[in-house]
């Protein structure tokens, strides 16, 4: 029975996804359980938005095959979904931007309309409890919310230089709010605590603990691979096969942009962006 007290929330994992592995998918377990835990929220859907070949990371290799690896792995699931908005965008899109997108495509499955101007939505007044504390755009009930779900690792880059425009940081926390699972012990709360921003914030971020630490990652399957090592039950079987299938990732794909600067650290070191 729908409990009218609990809030549904929509989860959004932005990533490379180069390729996709089984900690991807536990993430989004891991986030509805705390989620639910808590008693006040309701997870209806998962999305995964692998980011585009824009982004220019190093071994990042054609969205076409990481949509394909995340839709495979994303079969086991009968609430997690791929979509492909952002990875078929031309240049790389900003995360809040997506995050945007997405709660459009929400408002509009929902048949509402966006009250909020999106794209001006940083100089218009937010809503704001008593303490000053900015809340999540749903103090619309009348639609899901739309978190962002990430690794520790994400939090932790807002704070590398040129990476992260302060305006999205206050708009994807303040407005839309995070789901973030550590990746090996407490540094995210340290960082939080040590961030004004984030700790003005602390309320839309939510920290998730994962217990079975684990360091499973991209960067690990991919050199795995290389090495002509097994990466069984790392990843989706159905992922594996399309990896060896397609003869992906080798010491030629690890040298993609090799060379070239990170999208946003591009747009940003830019004077007057
Ligand atoms: N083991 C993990 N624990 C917690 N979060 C993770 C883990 N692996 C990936 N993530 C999170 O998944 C999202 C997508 O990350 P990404 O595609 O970069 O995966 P990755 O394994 O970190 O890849 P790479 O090694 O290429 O950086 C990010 O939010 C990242 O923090
Ligand atoms: N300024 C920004 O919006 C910004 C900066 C860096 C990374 N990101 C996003 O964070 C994710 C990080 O992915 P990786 O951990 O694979 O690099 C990607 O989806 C990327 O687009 C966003
Ligand atoms: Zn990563």
């Amino acid at each position: 029975m729908e409990n009218s007290d609990t809030t549904k929330v929509v989860l959004l994992a932005c990533g490379s996804f180069n390729p996709i592995t089984i900690m991807h998918l536990r993430m989004f377990e891991l986030a509805r359980d705390y989620l639910e835990d808590t008693g006040k929220y309701r997870v209806v859907k998962g999305i995964i938005s692998p980011v585009g070949d824009g982004y220019k990371k190093k071994g990042l290799i054609e969205a076409s095959h990481r949509l394909e690896m995340a839709r495979l792995a994303a079969e086991s699931s009968d609430w997690v979904k791929v979509d492909p908005w952002e990875a078929q965008q031309a240049e790389w899109v900003e995360t809040a931007k997506v995050i945007r997108h997405h709660y459009e495509e929400l408002l509009a499955a929902e048949g509402k309309n966006d009250q909020v101007d999106t794209v001006k939505v940083g100089k218009k007044r937010r809503h704001e409890d008593r303490d000053g504390f900015s809340l999540p755009h749903s103090v619309r009930t009348d639609v899901p919310q739309l978190k962002l779900l990430c690794g520790a690792d994400v939090l932790e880059s807002f704070s590398v230089p040129n990476l992260w425009k302060p305006e999205d940081i206050t708009e994807i926390i303040g407005r839309f709010g995070m789901v973030c699972i550590t990746r090996a012990g407490n540094d995210a709360w340290k960082f939080v605590h040590q961030s004004d921003t984030l700790w003005r914030h602390r309320k839309n971020i939510h920290l998730v603990k994962e217990w079975v630490t684990n360091d499973i990652s991209s960067t690990h399957v991919r050199r795995a691979l290389r090495r002509g090592q097994s990466v069984r039950y790392l990843l989706p079987d159905p992922v594996m096969q399309y990896i060896l299938e397609h003869s992906l990732y080798s010491a030629e794909s690890e040298e993609k942009n090799v060379d070239v600067i990170l999208a946003p650290l591009q747009r940003y070191s830019k004077s007057g962006n």
